[in-house]
């Protein structure tokens, strides 16, 4: 039987579509981009500030909140959006690919993955079971299955065996699933590295077992942007086009621009934030590092058309002071001006789509990037 779909499609601009996302906190606008909370808090911005600038949806990360303070605690103080005060929707990550990345000793069987807390060493087992069993603890919106992203490049052999084995994780996720509240939601997630073939079974097999929503992983790992594109052409298009696609971990603003072109509706990326805390600047006309000397006694701001207060009224010489001063204040505004731009770039595509003028803005938004900052 097919799962219900909280998806709505409202309009569509060649592959591009816009859509609502309706979530037991609340709806989500699609195109959207997600920003990362870390360990239940975002850098460096206040949820507030995350709302105002546009956001629907955060991510809760897995793996630290089950680290510390841990599932269990969270459920008992009633769940992440109460433990946060983030009281709209969330989807958290199965905390797989974080083991990947952060932890100490780590081993993958067919089992579970298996690995040492990077906080104090402790041994942890994270199985598909375990996997949605903390994301229901944690009371997410939207959880995602347990899988095995292979950085790239890799062997066929190598990517051929994680895209099966997230295969039959995927089912196990599903049928642990079962039990989750009413309109709660589990998306699968395509793997196959970097070859069509694989990415076709591997979206073929999840739409046979049946997901609310269908992720595209295994990229933004080390592969050239075209690569990217290409694995995302070969399997958007088989993914069922009345439920919503999320490509994990990406970008910037110009691969969140083409893979919309391409039929993708969901995103997150650590980017934001992180390049907030390096002094680095998204803008209208593209990135700027607050950090250059170029900065120190430009008394205009980033951007005087921008609907952001931050952006249309902090002189690029002040950011430039506190980039280089190290004031933690350079870090809070730079990201909340970087996750207002990410906004302003989805809410402008989704009018865009709405409105069947994408490709125009896709090509306004390309040629006022490549016109720079000046
Ligand atoms: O196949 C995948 N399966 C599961 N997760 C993936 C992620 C993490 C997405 N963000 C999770 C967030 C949860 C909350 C905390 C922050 C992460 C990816 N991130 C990237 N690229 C960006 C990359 C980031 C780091 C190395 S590559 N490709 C990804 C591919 C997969």
């Amino acid at each position: 039987m097919s799962l219900p779909n909280h998806f709505e499609l409202l309009g569509q601009s060649g592959a591009a579509r816009t859509g609502r996302l309706t979530t037991p906190h609340g709806v989500v606008r699609t195109p959207a981009f997600m920003p990362v909370g870390t360990a239940g808090a975002m850098k460096g911005l206040h949820w507030r500030e995350v709302r105002d600038a546009g956001a629907d949806i955060v991510l809760g990360n897995t793996y630290h909140l089950m680290l510390r303070p841990g599932a269990e605690r969270i459920a008992a103080l009633g769940g992440l959006q109460r433990f946060t005060t983030w009281n709209g929707p969330m989807l958290t990550d199965s905390g797989g690919f974080q083991v990947m990345s952060l932890a100490q000793l780590r081993k993958v069987t067919e089992q579970a993955v298996k690995f040492r807390s990077h906080i104090d060493g402790a041994a942890i087992e994270l199985s598909p079971e375990r996997a949605i069993e903390v994301q229901l603890l944690l009371g997410s919106d939207i959880a995602m299955q347990l899988d095995e992203c292979v950085r790239l490049p890799a062997e066929r052999d190598d990517i051929l065996r994680a895209m099966e084995l997230s295969l039959r994780w995927a089912e196990r996720c599903k049928r642990a699933f079962e039990r989750a509240p009413e309109g709660h939601m589990l998306f699968g997630i395509v793997q196959g590295g970097d070859i069509p073939q694989l990415r076709h079974a591997s979206a073929r097999g999840l739409i046979e077992i049946g997901f609310h929503g269908y992720a595209i992983g295994g990229l933004a790992v080390g592969e050239p942007q075209e690569v990217m594109l290409a694995m995302i052409e070969e399997a958007a298009p088989i993914l069922p086009a009345d439920r919503p696609r999320y490509l994990m971990g990406v970008g910037t603003p110009e691969d969140i621009l083409e893979a919309v072109a391409r039929g993708i509706d969901m995103f997150d990326c650590v980017m934001p934030t992180r390049n907030g805390r390096h002094g680095v600047a998204f803008t209208r006309f593209g990135p700027v590092n607050l950090r250059n000397a170029r900065h120190a006694d430009d008394p205009r701001p980033l951007d005087e058309s921008s609907e952001w207060p931050s952006t249309r009224n902090c002189s690029r010489a002040y950011l430039h002071h506190l980039v280089k001063s190290g004031e933690t204040l350079g870090a809070m505004l730079l990201s909340e001006i970087n996750i207002a731009y990410y906004q302003s770039l989805m809410a402008g595509m989704r009018a865009a789509i709405a409105q069947g003028r994408f490709a125009e803005f896709r090509e306004q938004t390309h040629a006022d990037w490549a016109r720079g900052d000046i």
